[in-house]
């Protein structure tokens, strides 16, 4: 009985299919006829007539967008495609059911895109349009060596008429701007270095790998006022591109980062890039052959990147228009142990073949090619900022002059705080005083509060910062001790040889106490000749005898 009812439940439903079925047949054959009709019966001038009228009524604007541009061999895939598929990306996953999944160049992320014939919404500013993704197949052969094969995509936009302006004026900006922009904030930052001259001519200028470096400002420990400063002023760069065209100044900004090895100048320029989201480019100017190079480099950086020359008084010898006696007294002043490595380091620069002169590099800075490209950060690290030409680091140069500084309490309780994961010890206050008394780096602090097993907790590492600490005191103190000791011998020596060198001095002076006494004897005319003689002839003994005494001593030293 059951299965009676199913089948005839069955043979119903296939009633009612092959009615529809029939029903569909029959609406396509009119539909057929009607256009049989229209094209047979109607004349082709009526026809572009009806046609006009359709087109003028007709409510949209379609824009189409194709994925490749150029001529039949040479295509490229187009910006404008790249940065709508980048701006639908989001739209694309919310709203389209068919979706193409694809590995964006540059980014570790999945960029998602519609499928062919699928359609998303958009809305801006009360403005609805719609997007669709397109595909053609071309009917003649096309040979190509960029574009893959056939098909030839466009992504299309729908939108009312009455929108026209408003789309291409502002919305197409806003969508391309978007897009760009998050490709840029999704793409792999690269570390760039220049290669060697002598490379050959046809290799790019820089060789790249990926920027991995992990450092932060949150990482990065110094004055918190100072810090924020900095943040505060790179993020306004940043976003100042109409202020720079206004006041008519290329898009680019230079700093001057300066302080004793160890104090994180390099690791700022790090997190500088990891906060601007820039490429880095790290110039190594003893490489580069000389000033046309230089500009040739400056050509083939990206925007939104950090040009850095490290240890920028080392690089090439730009010190020689400094005043040199200035120099020498800083010079003096110098450790010993530092002199000899810097004199070193320009000894070995000087043997490489670079020509780039100081005036080279004023143009590489701020010269007229340094305006291409915007959007870029110059900077220069080095220990001894006194040794730079004032002229390359005037403001304007390097608009900013960072200094970066030992080791205090306040650096040293964010290193607690990030290699130990601790605010407060015993012997905090202990390593307070003592940072006081002794300059230690924050590398050398780091590197204590470090643990390097994992036995090692916040407690071992603070207690061996503190032996650090008091090693390098009593080092201090042992080299102060040293320092006065040889000072004093230096003072002795210096003594003795005065004394040997002036035996004459001790004789002369008796010839001028002899023509002394003379004048007095001159002077006192009222004493008795005799008295007189007897004196002068007694003075002069004893004059002859103390001469003798020292000529005996000089003999004898
Ligand atoms: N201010 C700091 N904050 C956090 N870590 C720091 C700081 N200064 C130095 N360090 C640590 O010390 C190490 C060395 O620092 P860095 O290379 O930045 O010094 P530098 O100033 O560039 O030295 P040099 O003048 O020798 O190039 C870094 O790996 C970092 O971990
Ligand atoms: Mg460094």
């Amino acid at each position: 009985m059951a299965i009676s009812i199913i089948q005839a439940v069955n043979k119903l439903k296939t009633m009612k299919q092959r009615e529809k079925c029939g029903n569909l047949g029959f609406i396509l054959a009119a539909l057929m006829f009607v256009w049989t009709t229209y094209k047979s019966f109607f004349p082709s001038q009526i026809r572009i007539f009806l046609n006009m009228i359709h087109r003028y009524t007709y409510p949209y604007v379609h824009i189409s967008f194709p994925e490749y541009q150029g001529d039949g061999f040479y295509q490229y895939k187009t910006l404008a495609y790249k940065a709508i598929e980048r701006y639908l990306h989001k739209k694309s996953s919310d709203q389209a059911r068919f979706l193409k999944a694809g590995h964006a160049p540059d980014s570790d992320t999945i960029v998602l895109s519609i499928e062919e014939n699928e359609e998303v919404s958009d809305e801006f500013q009360g403005i609805k349009v719609r997007w669709a993704s397109r595909q053609l197949t071309p009917k003649g052969q096309s040979i190509s060596l960029y574009t893959r094969g056939d098909e030839k995509r466009y992504f299309r936009l729908t939108f009312y008429k009455k929108h026209r302006e408003f789309v291409t004026n502002v919305y197409l900006k806003h969508v391309l701007e978007e897009g760009k922009q998050i490709a840029v904030r999704e793409r792999r930052r690269k570390l760039y270095t220049n290669r060697k001259s002598d490379v050959g001519n046809r290799t790019p200028m820089w060789s790249q790998v990926r920027f991995e470096h992990p450092a932060t400002f949150d990482t990065l420990v110094m004055e918190p006022k100072k810090k924020k400063e900095i943040m505060d002023d790179l993020i306004n760069f940043s976003k100042a591109k109409e202020y720079y065209a206004k006041i008519g100044k290329a898009w680019k900004r230079g700093y001057l980062l300066y302080g004793p090895p160890g104090t994180g100048k390099s690791t700022m320029i790090a997190a500088m890039a990891n906060l601007l989201n820039y490429d880095v480019y790290d110039l190594e100017l003893t490489s580069v052959k000389d000033n046309s190079e230089l500009r040739k480099l400056l050509i083939d950086t990206s925007g939104r990147s950090i040009i850095v020359i490290e240890d920028i008084d080392c690089s090439l010898d730009l010190t020689g228009q400094r005043d040199q006696r200035n120099t020498k007294t800083k010079e003096d002043k110098k450790d010993p142990v530092e002199k000899i490595i810097k004199t070193k380091k320009v000894e070995d620069n000087n043997k490489s073949s670079s020509q780039v002169t100081l005036s080279g590099l004023l143009n590489f800075i701020d010269g007229l090619w340094s305006a291409c490209g915007g959007e870029r950060l110059i900077v220069f690290t080095t220990n001894y900022v006194e040794d730079l030409d004032p002229a390359l680091i005037r403001r304007g140069r390097m608009d900013k002059h960072i200094e970066l500084s030992y080791c205090r309490f306040e650096a040293f309780k964010d290193l607690a705080k990030i290699y130990l994961n601790i605010e407060s010890h015993e012997l905090f206050d202990k390593v307070g005083k003592l940072l006081e008394e002794i300059e230690m780096t924050p590398a050398d602090v780091a590197e204590n509060l470090m643990p390097k097993s994992t036995e090692e907790d916040a407690d071992f590492c603070v207690k061996r910062l503190v032996n650090a600490l008091e090693q390098a005191k009593e080092e201090a103190r042992l080299k102060a001790e040293e320092e006065e000791r040889l000072k004093a011998e230096k003072e002795e020596k210096k003594k003795q040889k005065q004394k040997q060198d002036s035996p004459g001095s001790e004789v002369k002076g008796t010839e001028t106490v002899a023509a002394d006494q003379e004048k007095e004897n001159d002077d006192h005319e009222v004493k008795s000749g005799e008295t007189v003689a007897n004196e002068a002839k007694e003075n002069t003994h004893s004059v002859v005898d103390s001469a003798e005494t020292v000529t005996d001593e000089v003999k004898e030293n």
